[in-house]
């Protein structure tokens, strides 16, 4: 394993994005080659830079790798996950309005899915946002108490 040992990594931060559509579908991503876990389905979304905000980078992440313009995004929930490759934050927000057609400008696919998900394996990190989805698709269906 490279890297620190794990007991002293500090969490690294990340800027993640559900872009939502208005018919409820979200856009997921296969991760690169060469990226740990190469293949897996995940949201758009990366690092943030030293001294950079959620807001930032979240627009960044999604110029460089899909060539879309943020207009629009809440932050929503976040999560840590200890990879061995990394201790990671990941901060995820909702994108409701956002200029352009995603294109995959790093050689990733993309693919607009509702639940349940057709596409696979999707990285650990992303699953529980699939629960969440699904939990907010309950309580929407769920009768007024
Ligand atoms: N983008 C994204 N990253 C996620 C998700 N879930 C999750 O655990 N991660 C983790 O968060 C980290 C994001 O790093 P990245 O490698 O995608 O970020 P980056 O584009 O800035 O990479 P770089 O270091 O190659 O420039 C990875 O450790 C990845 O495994 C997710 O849903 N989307």
């Amino acid at each position: 394993m490279s890297g620190q040992p794990k007991a002293q990594r500090e969490p690294v931060a990340v800027a993640v994005g559900l872009m939502l559509r208005q018919d409820g579908a979200f856009l997921m991503a296969s991760r690169p080659q060469g990226k740990p876990y190469a293949g897996y389905w995940e949201f758009p979304g990366g690092k943030l830079e030293a001294g950079e905000s959620l807001q930032h980078a979240l627009a960044r992440e999604f110029e460089e790798e899909l060539g879309v313009r943020v207009r629009e995004a809440q932050f929503w929930k976040s999560l840590r996950v200890d990879y061995p490759h990394a201790l990671v934050d990941l901060q995820f927000c909702r994108i409701t309005a956002w200029d352009g057609e995603p294109l995959g400008l790093e050689g990733q696919q993309l693919s607009w899915q509702s639940l349940p998900v057709t596409v696979g394996p999707v990285l650990p990190g992303a699953l529980p946002v699939l629960e969440w989805l699904a939990e907010e698709r309950l309580k929407r269906s769920e009768p007024d108490q």
